[in-house]
């Protein structure tokens, strides 16, 4: 008998359509345009990242999504009193901590919970206390899921970046880390949400783990839309989502 898997969310994060616009200054092209263009692409939330130092998603942008977009918005920020203070007034359906180092490119990894534990307490509650919905962003070490549960997390989202930028027998390891922190994620009865670096290629197998519920991805769709427009990518990305949590489902 096929087994039926939780649904699985897409939510689409529009911060590089933010960077494009940056690249010259102005306003085009618009993170809000992109989200309403993703909402009617299938997507079911939409993510943004405001970094301190705002080198894509600016204030204004997060004050228009919260304001006209009609889908769950997911604010990722570091935990700092002035971001706690723009989530508070903004009120998002959910806030990701993650971690931030000004000279990276790129999140390079989840945030040491075991380790910043004190440093995050308050920000979490905080911002439970404002009932926002608190996601932690981890890499998939059980060490990291059991401390974000014992500081009131709701969610965990489990950085995909290392299973992404490897290869062949590498990648089956990092995807076993993942399908593994999954387990215990729902063990611990935190909801369990991934992203960071997903591609076409790379979706199926993360998509096909049956205790995550929602996958963030954003710089692979925004680079896809160059070549065949963003709604094209969004629904091409769905529709990889749907494929692999069908066939789950049926091999469950
Ligand atoms: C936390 C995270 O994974 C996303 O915010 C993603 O990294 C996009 O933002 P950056 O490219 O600025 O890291
Ligand atoms: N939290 C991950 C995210 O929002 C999207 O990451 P990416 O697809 O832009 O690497």
């Amino acid at each position: 008998m096929t087994k039926a898997l939780l649904p699985l969310r897409l939510g689409v994060n529009i911060d590089h359509v933010a960077t494009i616009r940056n690249a010259r200054g102005g306003r085009h092209p618009d993170p809000v345009r992109a989200a309403r263009l993703a909402a009617a692409a299938g997507a079911d939330g939409i993510t943004a990242h405001l970094r301190e130092d705002r080198r894509h998603i600016s204030d204004d942008d997060i004050s228009r999504l919260a304001r006209e977009i009609d889908l769950p918005l997911n604010l990722e920020m570091a935990a700092t009193d002035e971001m706690l203070a723009i989530a508070l007034a903004h009120h998002p359906h959910a806030c990701c901590l993650v971690p931030e180092k000004r000279e990276e490119k790129t999140t390079e990894g989840g945030l040491d919970v075991a380790a910043s534990h004190r440093v995050l307490a308050p920000f979490i509650r905080a911002l439970r206390e404002a009932r926002i919905r608190v996601s932690l962003f981890v890499d998939p070490e059980e060490v990291q899921l059991a401390v974000a549960k014992a500081l009131g997390a709701d969610i965990v989202e489990l950085h995909t970046g290392a299973y992404c930028e490897v290869e062949g027998a590498a990648r089956a390891g990092e995807l076993a880390r993942l399908v593994k922190a999954a387990e215990v994620a729902e063990r611990l009865g935190l909801e369990c949400h991934a992203g960071h670096g997903l591609a076409f290629d790379t979706v199926k197998p993360v998509a096909a783990i049956a205790t995550i519920v929602e996958l963030n991805i954003g710089h692979f769709l925004v680079g896809e839309a160059i070549f065949t427009g963003l709604d094209a990518s969004i629904r091409r990305m769905r529709a990889l989502m749907d494929e692999a949590r069908g066939e789950a489902g049926i091999a469950a």
